[in-house]
C-alpha cells in the first residue's frame, strides 16, 4: 500500500474507534509499521481534522519529519514494533471499561474463552509510568511480548496485530471483555475462571479457526 492510502487507512482506524465507542476526544493513537519505521497520528489532534498529510513518518531511531509532531506516545508505538516481528499496526485507546479495569490496575482474567484473542489466556496490567516516557514504553515491551493486547495502569489500552483491521476489532474485544470483568466484579461474587488447560484448547483452536481480517 502507498503511504497516502497507509495514511488514509489510519485515520479512517480512528473515526471508527470513536464510533465504535472506543475513545473520547483526542484520546489515543494508532501507527502502522512502514519502511525502517512507522506511520503514526500526530499529537493533539482531533481525528476529524485529520488529513492524510498530518500522519507522521518516524523512523525507527526516533527521527521524525521536521515540522510536524508525532504522538506524544510514539516510543511505545516503536517499542511495540520491536518486541513483535508479526506485528504491523498498533492501537492505543482509552476505551471506557479498559480503562476502568486499568484504574483497579488488574489483568483480565481467564473469565471468558475469548481471552484467547490475545494469543494468551489473560489481558495483562503493566505498572504505571507517565504517558510519554521511555518508562512506560519499557513497561509495554515487555507486557506486549506476553500478550497482543495489554492494560496500562491508570491509562487505557494497547492492541497490537498484523494490521489495522485485526488491530481494530481486538481492541473491540478486549472492551467487551473489560466490561464484563467490571460487571462480574460489582457482583462482589467469587468469578469463576476457566482453567489453564480450558484456555490451551481454545489457544490452539483459535490458530486454525476463521479469525482472518485482511485489509479492505
Ligand atoms: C495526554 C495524552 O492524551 C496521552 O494520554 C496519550 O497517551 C494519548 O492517548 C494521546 O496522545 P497523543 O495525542 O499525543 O497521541
Ligand atoms: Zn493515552
Amino acid at each position: 500500500m502507498t503511504r497516502q492510502a497507509l495514511s488514509r487507512k489510519i485515520i479512517n482506524t480512528c473515526l471508527e474507534m470513536t464510533r465504535l465507542g472506543l475513545n473520547q476526544g483526542t484520546a489515543g493513537n494508532v501507527s502502522v509499521r512502514y519502511k525502517e519505521g512507522m506511520l503514526i497520528t500526530p499529537t493533539g489532534m482531533p481525528y476529524e481534522l485529520m488529513t492524510e498529510e498530518s500522519i507522521v513518518y518516524v523512523d525507527n531511531n526516533g527521527v521524525y519529519e521536521k515540522g510536524k509532531l508525532p504522538s506524544s506516545e510514539w516510543l511505545f508505538h516503536l517499542a511495540v514494533y520491536q518486541a513483535r516481528l508479526d506485528c504491523n499496526a498498533v492501537i492505543h485507546n482509552h476505551a471506557k471499561h479498559c480503562a476502568a479495569v486499568s484504574i483497579l490496575e488488574k489483568d483480565i482474567p481467564a473469565i471468558h474463552y475469548m481471552i484467547a484473542v490475545s494469543g494468551t489466556d489473560h489481558i495483562p496490567c503493566v505498572p504505571y509510568a507517565t504517558f510519554g516516557t521511555s518508562q512506560l514504553a519499557q513497561y509495554v515491551k515487555e507486557g506486549i511480548k506476553e500478550s497482543k493486547a495489554i492494560l496500562l495502569s491508570h491509562h487505557g489500552l494497547i492492541a497490537a496485530e498484523t494490521n489495522l483491521d485485526k488491530a481494530l476489532w481486538l481492541a473491540h474485544e478486549v472492551e467487551i471483555l473489560a466490561e464484563w470483568y467490571m460487571k462480574l466484579l460489582a457482583t462482589n461474587q467469587p468469578i469463576p475462571l476457566l482453567s489453564k488447560a480450558n484456555m490451551v484448547a481454545v489457544l490452539e483452536k483459535f490458530k486454525s479457526y476463521g479469525l482472518r481480517i485482511e485489509e479492505k
